[in-house]
């Protein structure tokens, strides 16, 4: 299989990224504290990050965990640009766009000279080919997503956010260097919930991802730390 991305991570606990979608700082205080080290990569969405959650940003990383930081910036240029300039001291890892030319080009120029990644979300994993019809979209999921990470790559994106069906063709235009991220992802036999793309662990690692976003099935497991570890052994298995 394809593993020679230079962003690739080289602790395979970084493949995993557990979405902290809870409703205050506390409650994901707790579950990191439960999930212990199983994992090391953490995402803050805007559930969290409107509840206080920003905070977390540096709290975990002086923990020296990763953060992803998923606000999905989209708007126009100047603001964009400012937004990403101020997000850019906290320490996250990752932050997100969408996938719009004149939003990704205004995030590079707001992450600067930063350490901060940016990553576009394409088409999201909760749409079928009915949704992105009814949102105006007249190519396939597929094509729309490729035109997509092709426009990110001419815009200096660090990464791509798509569902693992998308993933081998991303890579096919964005080449190695660049990240994919994937959520829509169940382990075999979980409620898929409102996603409609999805895709196994195990699936997702063998059609060449950088990193998987995990949710609901890790946070409202009744052993968080027992489903990550599974997560990350099923991923395990197909390098
Ligand atoms: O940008 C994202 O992280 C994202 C993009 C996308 O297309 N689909 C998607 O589900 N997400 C996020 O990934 C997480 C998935 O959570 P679960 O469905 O609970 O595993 C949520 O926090 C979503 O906001």
């Amino acid at each position: 299989m394809r593993d020679s991305t230079s962003q690739s991570p080289t602790d395979p606990r970084d493949r995993l990224i557990v979405a902290l979608d809870l409703d205050e700082p506390a409650a994901a205080r707790a579950m990191v504290d439960r999930i212990g080290d199983a994992a090391t990569f953490y995402k803050i969405g805007y559930r969290l990050a409107y509840a206080g959650g920003l905070a977390l940003v540096p709290e975990l990383a002086a923990r020296g965990l990763k953060v992803f930081l998923d606000l999905k910036l989209h708007d126009i240029g100047n603001t964009v640009e400012e937004g990403v300039r101020a997000l850019s001291g906290l320490g996250a890892t990752f932050l997100t766009v969408h996938a719009y030319p004149q939003t990704m080009r205004a995030a590079v120029r707001g992450r600067g000279t930063s350490s901060l990644k940016i990553i576009a979300v394409t088409v999201l994993t909760s749409y079928d080919e009915g949704d992105a019809r009814e949102s105006g979209y007249a190519l396939p999921i597929s094509e729309l997503v490729a035109h997509r990470a092709f426009q990110a790559a001419e815009a200096g994106i660090d990464g791509i956010v798509c569902s693992a069906f998308e993933a081998q063709a991303v890579r096919n235009v964005v080449g190695p260097a660049s990240l994919i991220v994937t959520p829509g992802i169940r382990p075999a036999g979980s409620d898929s919930g409102d996603q409609k793309r999805v895709m196994t662990p195990g699936q997702a690692r063998a059609a060449g991802i950088d990193h998987v976003v995990v949710g609901r099935p890790i946070t409202a497991a009744a052993d968080p730390r027992a489903v990550t570890q599974a997560i990350l052994a099923e991923m395990a298995a197909q390098e």
